[in-house]
């Protein structure tokens, strides 16, 4: 019988996570498992492993097979889409050959409608609901640190029971999955944090740890919370204060010194996830004739800044 495969679209902070997950853990190889990358990524992993550190460990690992985005001609069994938002469309285009109808694929971007728009981009395969709690960044191309959460991975159950293995695999390796039957309101639920918290964080060029001590900030965060309770209520998502206030329980975990992906972004002048976290939120809540007037004011100061840094650079 022909062997299942497992690819991973970007090798970043979550797509690093996870090829080390399985690459630490695995008991056995009845599975492939390849890496798809690109530049210095690319470059980096080939000729040194790819290093992944931890707070309880530091490994080197090399994945079955290291391929370049582009490159690659065979499909998959299953393949973790963990690229960011704004690359995933290039990614799933340059890379058509590695879907067919027979793959599962799981987007693990921060956003609402990840599965929807690759769904429109991959055709055959069945695209899943899918996100994951975690911190991991890349310290430098090919070099990924674990800094933090579980790694929970909550997935939308697919059609059939016919990618049970790929599930029970990645809980095997480390990787909790959780198979639910009310995706859109886990993403929702976790859009509400990240979201409303990168644009709170890119506006004010603020840690996690001083809207946590600012009462001034802490209110613009609910309100903007509000703002997105209210989208997700407009398309029938049972998302409420509940919700906004647990939220607010969870920042309690990070540490004071954290800072958001998307606000380090912007700091360094990109504009990263701005359209998926900022802007589609303000479109969106239009559209269906809903007031977002915090977001827009976020908007407009993150705006401010890309365009300070751009002079800054000229
Ligand atoms: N990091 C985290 O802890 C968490 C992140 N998320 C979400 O997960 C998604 C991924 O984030 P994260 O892992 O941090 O992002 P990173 O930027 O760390 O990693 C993305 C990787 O994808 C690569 N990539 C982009 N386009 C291609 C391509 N065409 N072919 C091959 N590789 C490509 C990038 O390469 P290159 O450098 O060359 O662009 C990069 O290595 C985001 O939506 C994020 O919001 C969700 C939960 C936690
Ligand atoms: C959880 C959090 C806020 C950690 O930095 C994150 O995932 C992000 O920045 O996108």
């Amino acid at each position: 019988m022909k062997k299942k495969s497992i690819a991973i679209l970007g090798i970043g902070g979550v797509g690093g996570f996870i090829g080390a997950k399985i690459l630490a853990n695995r008991f056995d190889d009845s599975i492939k498992l390849d890496f798809i990358s690109r530049g210095a990524t690319y470059e980096n992993i080939k000729s040194k492993g790819f290093l992944f550190t931890s707070p309880e460990e530091e490994v080197v690992l090399y994945p079955d097979d290291l391929l370049l985005s582009g490159k690659v001609e065979e499909p998959y069994d299953l393949v973790i889409l963990a690229t960011k938002s704004q690359s995933m469309e290039s990614a799933i285009i340059e890379n058509q050959s590695i879907f067919d109808e027979n793959t599962l694929v799981l987007p693990l971007q921060n956003m609402v409608n990840a599965a929807q728009f690759a769904s429109a981009l991959v055709k055959k395969p069945e695209v899943v609901d899918a996100c994951i709690y975690l911190i991991s960044n890349v310290q430098n191309p090919g070099q990924i640190r674990h800094l933090g959460g579980p790694g929970k991975v909550i997935v939308g159950k697919p059609l059939s029971d016919k990618f049970d293995w790929a599930f029970e695999y990645l809980n095997q390796c480390g990787i909790p999955i959780s198979l639910v039957s009310d995706a859109p309101t886990h993403l929702w639920r976790k859009f509400l944090f990240i979201s409303s918290l990168g644009a709170l964080s890119a506006a004010y060029d603020v840690t996690l740890g001083e809207i946590r001590n600012n009462p001034e900030l802490k209110t613009l965060w609910e309100y903007l919370m509000e703002e997105i309770i209210q989208l997700a209520q407009n398309r029938d998502v049972p998302i409420d204060h509940s919700d906004l206030m647990a939220a607010l329980e969870m920042l309690s975990n990070f540490p004071a010194n954290a800072k958001t992906s998307f606000q380090l972004d912007i700091e360094k002048g990109w504009t990263g996830e701005k359209k998926t976290l900022v802007d589609e939120v303000i479109s969106d809540s239009l559209k269906n004739g809903l007031t977002c007037p915090y977001y827009q004011e976020m908007e407009f100061k993150i705006d401010k800044r890309l365009q300070h840094m751009a002079g800054a650079w000229e």
